[in-house]
């Protein structure tokens, strides 16, 4: 017996097992992600994707369930390559909001690679008060010096993925590759559409309202491993 087991048994308290619970349930947890992928592959058209490209494509519909997102997705020729290629020769991942940096798996990053987000920096709320912005745009102010060549992962704010488009603007050398992907319905739309109508990043975006971090940390975990 084992000593969880015993300290239940203590307090007149049985632990749950698969044969005493009355919930049929999967407990495997790759077993789950098998069967999570097999089912999105069955359900989505994914026939404009292969290799690395089709991966993030696959992990964006498992964070959230939509089989119809390939319908939104647009990807630049080159986006999934670059990604992949900037994180193996170890580029830092770049978070507009800690919900996305938080969800990216530090043990997928093939270089031990740096996950940054800025907007907690108590820096920020000045700059935003003096740019006159929100914060997750203000933050990117001290993204500069890690921007080249780094990978972008943009899941929340709108301005944040606009403001990306003004420091390019502005002469700072570009990432290797955008993840643009926040949600909502001011701005989200319009600031994915400055993205792919660019041309000076390979990029990927869902169009329209749909997005959000828990995608954006899936898409970056995708580029992070040949693994699913
Ligand atoms: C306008 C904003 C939007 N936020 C959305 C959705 C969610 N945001 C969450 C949280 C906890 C955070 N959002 C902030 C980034 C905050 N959100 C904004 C801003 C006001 C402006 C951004 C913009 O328009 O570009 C932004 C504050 C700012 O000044 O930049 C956050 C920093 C607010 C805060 O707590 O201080 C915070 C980020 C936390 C982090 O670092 O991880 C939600 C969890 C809110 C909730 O439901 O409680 C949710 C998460 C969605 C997700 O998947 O990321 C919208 C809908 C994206 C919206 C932008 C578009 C719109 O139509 O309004």
């Amino acid at each position: 017996m084992s000593a969880s087991q015993n300290a239940l048994r203590q307090k007149g308290l049985s632990e749950p097992t698969p044969e005493t619970s009355r919930y049929d349930y999967v407990r495997d947890g790759g077993a789950i992600y098998a069967r999570s992928f097999a089912m999105i592959r069955a359900e989505a058209d994914l026939a404009r994707w292969s290799g690395a490209a089709e991966r993030v494509v696959v992990r964006m519909i498992h964070a959230c369930g939509m089989t119809d997102l390939p319908g939104d997705v647009e990807m630049a020729e080159g986006f999934a390559e670059a990604g992949v290629a900037a994180l193996k020769a170890g580029a830092p991942v770049l978070c507009d909001v800690h919900m996305v940096a938080d969800g990216v798996t530090r043990a997928r990053l093939p270089a031990n690679n740096s996950v940054i987000c800025t907007l907690r920096d108590p820096r920020v709320p000045d700059l935003a008060r003096q740019l006159d912005t929100t914060r997750s745009a203000a933050a990117m102010e001290l993204w500069r010096e890690h921007l080249p060549g780094s990978v972008v992962a943009v899941g929340n704010a709108p301005t944040a993925l606009f403001r990306l488009l003004e420091l390019l603007d502005a002469g700072v050398a570009p990432p290797a590759a955008v993840v643009g992907i926040p949600v909502g319905f001011v701005g989200a739309a319009e600031s994915k559409e400055a993205l792919a109508r660019d041309g000076r990043v390979p990029f990927v975006v869902v169009h329209g309202r749909r997005g959000g971090s828990a995608m954006a940390a899936a898409a970056v975990n995708a580029l992070a491993s040949e693994i699913e």
